[in-house]
C-alpha cells in the first residue's frame, strides 16, 4: 500500500499542505520544530485516527482551530486508488471514510492502512512496560488472523463484566461463572493465534537482526498472561477471592507479555542504545516481511529522525533492508544530505524541505 496523495488541514503548525509521495522513499528535512513529524503524525492519523505522540486529540489540532482532516489516495499494487479520509473535531467526534461509501471504523481502517513507526519512543518496546510488547504482538496477530480482532473484542467484554461483578462484590455464582467460560474461550483463541503468529515472527526477527547487528543470543519470551501450566479457568478459581479484593482479574490474556532477553539477561540491561535501535528496527522490519509475505500487503514506514543513535555502517544496514522491502516510507532528518549514499541508484527517492509547516518538493 502506498500513499499517491496526501492532504493535511490543520495539524501542528500546519495549516494546509498537499503533497505527492513517491511509492518508495520520501526523505522530509528541516530544522528543528519545523513541522516534519507532524506530517508523520498526519499519516498515522490516517490509519488509527489518533497521533502516535499523544492520545489528546487537542494537542495535534492546530491551536485555534475546530478540527484537523487528512486525505489520502491510496494506490495497492494495480488495483485502482482508493480515497480515505479522517477528521477529529475538539469535541471528540470522528468521522472516517474509506471510499465514497458510508462512513466507516478504526478496525477497517486500520486493516487498510497498515503503518509502522520508528521513533525515539519505540526504545520503549525493550524498557516499557508489558502494554508496550502486547501491542506491538497484537498488531502482528490482528493482520493475520481475521479472526482475532473479534475474539479481543469478546474477550474485552467478559473481562469487563467480570471485573464489575468483582468490583460491586455482586456475588452471582452462575452469572459470574458463564462470564467466566466466556473469558476462557476467547483467551484461549487469543493465546493460540499469538503463539501461532510468535512462530511465524521470530525466525524471519532474527533474520533481521544477523543482517543489522552481529548480536545472536537475542531471543523473544512468551508469557500468556496466566501461569502456562495450568489452565486459564483453574488459575481463575484460585485468584477469585484476591481478585475480589483487587477488584480486577489479575491473570489473562490482557497480562500477557513477550520479553525481550539477550543471554539470561533483560535486552534493555545490556544493550547499547544503538544496539537497542536496531533490535527494535529487526522487530518492525521482520513484521512489515510477514505481512508483505503472507498478505501480499506491505506497511508504510513512519521513521522520525533515523540517522539519531545510528553509526554509518548501520545507517546503511537498515537503510538497505528498507528499500528491499519495498514499501512506501517516509522519514524525517534535520539535513538534507545525511542518507544521500545510502540508497541505490534505482531507488525511487523524494526529498521534502519542511519550513514552518509549509512543505516544498526539492
Ligand atoms: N497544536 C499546535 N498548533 C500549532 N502549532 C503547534 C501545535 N503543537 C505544536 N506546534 C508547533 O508545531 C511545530 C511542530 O513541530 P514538529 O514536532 O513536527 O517538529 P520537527 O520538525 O519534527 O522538529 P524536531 O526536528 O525538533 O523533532 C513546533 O514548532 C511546535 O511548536
Amino acid at each position: 500500500m502506498a500513499i499517491t496523495r496526501l492532504d493535511i488541514h490543520r495539524i501542528r503548525n500546519i495549516q494546509q499542505a498537499t503533497l505527492s509521495p513517491s511509492p518508495g522513499v520520501n526523505l522530509l528535512w528541516g530544522a528543528n520544530g519545523s513541522g516534519k513529524t507532524s506530517i508523520l503524525e498526519a499519516i498515522h492519523m490516517l490509519s488509527v485516527a489518533r497521533s502516535f505522540r499523544t492520545h489528546k486529540v487537542k494537542t495535534v489540532i492546530a491551536h485555534g482551530e475546530p478540527q484537523c482532516t487528512l486525505f489520502a489516495r491510496l494506490r495497492h499494487l494495480e488495483e485502482p486508488e482508493m480515497t480515505v479520509g479522517v477528521q477529529r473535531q475538539l469535541d471528540g467526534d470522528n468521522q472516517i471514510r474509506i471510499g465514497a461509501g458510508q462512513p466507516s471504523n478504526l478496525a477497517e481502517l486500520a486493516r487498510l492502512l497498515p503503518l509502522q513507526v520508528i521513533n525515539p519512543d519505540a526504545f520503549r518496546l525493550l524498557e516499557g512496560s508489558p502494554s508496550e510488547r502486547r501491542h506491538f504482538l497484537d498488531w502482528g496477530v490482528f493482520h493475520q488472523e481475521i479472526l482475532f480482532f473479534d475474539c479481543w473484542r469478546r474477550y474485552q467484554r467478559a473481562l469487563k463484566q467480570r471485573n464489575s461483578l468483582l468490583k460491586y462484590a455482586r456475588i452471582d455464582p452462575l452469572l459470574r461463572a458463564s462470564w467466566e467460560a466466556e473469558l476462557v474461550t476467547q483467551a484461549a483463541a487469543i493465546d493460540e493465534m499469538r503463539k501461532a503468529y510468535l512462530a511465524r515472527f521470530s525466525p524471519v526477527f532474527q533474520d533481521y537482526l544477523a543482517k543489522l547487528t552481529g548480536l545472536e543470543d537475542i531471543a523473544l519470551h512468551y508469557y500468556p498472561g496466566w501461569d502456562a501450566k495450568r489452565s486459564l479457568d483453574d488459575v481463575l478459581q484460585s485468584s477469585a477471592a484476591r481478585d475480589q479484593e483487587l477488584g480486577f482479574t489479575q491473570h489473562g490474556p490482557h497480562r500477557a507479555d513477550m520479553r525481550i532477553r539477550c543471554g539470561p539477561r533483560a535486552a534493555v540491561d545490556v544493550l547499547s542504545r544503538g544496539q537497542q535501535k536496531m533490535v527494535v528496527c529487526a522487530m518492525k522490519l521482520a513484521q512489515g516481511q510477514v505481512l508483505a509475505s503472507d498478505h501480499q500487503r506491505q506497511p508504510i514506514y513512519l521513521i522520525d529522525d533515523l540517522p539519531a543513535e545510528l553509526d554509518r555502517d548501520h545507517r546503511q544496514a537498515l537503510c538497505e533492508l528498507i528499500e528491499e522491502l519495498a514499501c512506501q516510507v517516509f522519514i524525517t532528518s534535520v539535513e538534507a544530505d545525511v542518507l544521500d549514499e545510502c540508497w541505490s541508484s534505482g531507488c525511487q527517492v523524494k526529498l521534502f524541505h519542511v519550513e514552518q509547516g509549509l512543505i516544498t518538493e526539492c
